[in-house]
């Protein structure tokens, strides 16, 4: 098998920022990871790549062709859907050999997550060239301090889910900026179930009725699957890089089949 983290979340999320974090700390323990931007409309980022999007198609090029006359977000999805039609550029490009790791800075238009085809079928396509495929989905901390937006949150997080239909680890990340009142408050709905943390908003912002009825349903549903988890991230913290990549690594079942030595090099006593 060959083994991949696609890096999804709306924009701003911290997609670039986790592969920039996720490629230094792989280097460091001397684990090989290969990195690809899938992003045509990317204009900066700081980690190595072995592929580019951008060598195919960029979202400048088809902004600047006269005739077809699209915004950044036309453009983004025109891109998008050039990738899935020239799908083979991608798989010669990528040439994945055994074991090989790759991890996919992904767009940020939800669109892409929600309604569009395009993720799909290239996560479609990974699984037919022998990929294990796992979304990475990304969601800024500051935008589930409450209540309601925690259920919002996990909300984009299951249409992503459904959408892709592939294993997904569900992120929060930018924890490092949280304050300690906030960090207790995330700790405290990652340990409570759903339904609870209904109860606590709707307590805090006296919800009406309708509202409550509805947001208790959907909590109730979030619970009986128990398909949404998040697990924080803090960048700033090896122990927290480390428990995210395993829970991936896992999700994957990548390692399952490699030498302790291959996977955690940094583990291993020089004398054996
Ligand atoms: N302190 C801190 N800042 C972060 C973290 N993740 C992202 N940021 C900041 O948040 C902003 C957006 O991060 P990016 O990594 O560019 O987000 P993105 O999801 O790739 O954005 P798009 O490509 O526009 O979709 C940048 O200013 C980052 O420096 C984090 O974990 N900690």
């Amino acid at each position: 098998m060959k083994y991949g983290q696609l890096v999804m979340g709306p924009a701003g999320s911290g997609k670039s920022t986790y592969c920039s974090v996720i490629s230094n700390h792989c280097q460091t323990i001397g684990r090989q990871v290969r990195m690809v931007n899938l992003d045509p409309a990317a204009e900066a980022f700081n980690y190595p790549t072995v592929l580019d999007v951008r060598e195919l198609i960029s979202v400048n090029d088809v902004q600047e062709d006269e005739e077809l006359v699209l915004g950044p977000n036309g453009a983004l999805v025109f891109c998008m859907e050039y990738l899935v039609k020239n799908l083979t550029w991608l798989r010669d490009e990528l040439d994945p050999a055994e074991d090989d790791y790759f991890i996919f800075d992904c767009p940020g238009q939800i669109e892409l997550y929600s309604h569009l085809p395009v993720m799909r079928q290239i996560v479609d396509a990974l699984r037919s060239w022998d990929f294990n495929i796992c979304s990475v989905f990304l969601i800024d901390t500051h935008f589930v301090l409450e209540a309601e937006k925690f259920i919002a949150g996990a909300l984009t997080a299951l249409s992503a889910m459904v959408a892709i239909e592939s294993p997904a680890v569900n992120v929060l990340t930018k924890m490092d900026l949280l304050s300690e009142r906030n960090k207790q408050l995330v700790d405290d709905f990652l340990e409570t179930d759903t339904r609870s943390i209904v109860e606590m908003g709707s307590e805090a912002a006296q919800w009406n009725e309708r509202h409550r009825a509805l947001t208790r349903t959907i909590a109730q549903v979030l619970e009986d699957y128990s398909i949404v988890k998040f697990i924080p991230l803090n960048c700033e913290e090896e122990e927290s890089i480390d428990q995210l990549l395993l829970t991936i690594d896992t999700t994957i079942q990548y390692g399952e089949d490699l030498e302790t030595k291959d996977r955690y090099p940094d583990e291993m006593d020089p004398d054996e």
